[in-house]
């Protein structure tokens, strides 16, 4: 097989791969992340990821490619990731006590026009905390880089109350369908380097 690259710069969707053992590098996708603002959540996650791959693809024809979108859906608000810590607050004020749906998509393109793609959810329900302990997960910083400002697999997990659906999702890869798309499309996922 042609060597896989991953269109991502996210250090979770990167040690998501790593976990996967499969060779691949990381390019940036260098995209302009703008959707028209009233693209549902879904349509929204499956542009962007295939406009990430399509960008690198066109620098690496030969190649395979792996593009990856997220967004976070929480009754009609969607969010993407903070700016900043005040941002973050506001965020996860808005999921404390509440269910929110993680929107991922990924797509794979490949030699020949391949072109195969998956969008997920995962619902996720957070207990309803305190003012207080909401700034002391704050000050972990994990909200940085993250849609939704928190990290499930991290200390984030003290606030999930419920999840319905992938884990991995909420990381930045749904890796159930990553290894469907791989296998589908002919990678040996214990090929001897
Ligand atoms: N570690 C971790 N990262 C999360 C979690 N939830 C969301 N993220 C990250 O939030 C980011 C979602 O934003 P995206 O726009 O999809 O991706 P990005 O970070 O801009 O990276 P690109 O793939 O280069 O576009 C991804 O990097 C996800 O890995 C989580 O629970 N844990």
């Amino acid at each position: 097989m042609s060597e896989l690259i991953l269109a991502s710069t996210s250090s979770a969707r990167r040690a998501l791969m790593d976990g996967l053992g499969v060779p691949y590098r990381t390019e940036a996708p260098g995209v302009d992340e703008h959707v028209p603002a009233d693209l549902p959540a879904e349509e929204a996650v499956r542009m962007l990821a295939v406009r990430k791959a399509r960008a690198v693809q066109e620098r690496h024809p030969d190649a395979w490619v792996l593009g990856a979108d997220q967004l976070v859906e929480v009754g009609r608000d969607v969010l993407g990731k903070p700016q900043d810590r005040d941002a973050a607050r506001a965020q996860l004020t808005r999921l404390l006590g509440n269910t929110h749906v993680i929107h991922t998509a990924v797509c794979l393109l490949g030699p020949g026009g391949h072109h195969s793609e998956t969008a997920e959810d995962t619902r996720l329900t957070f207990f309803p905390v305190p003012a207080e302990e909401l700034e002391r997960y704050l000050d972990t910083g994990e909200w940085e880089g993250c849609a939704g400002s928190y990290r499930v697999e991290g200390r984030g997990q003290a606030l999930l109350q419920k999840l319905e659906g992938d884990r991995t999702n909420v990381q930045g890869l749904p890796m159930l369908s990553v290894v469907r798309l791989l296998r589908q499309a002919g990678f040996d996922l214990f090929a001897r380097p």
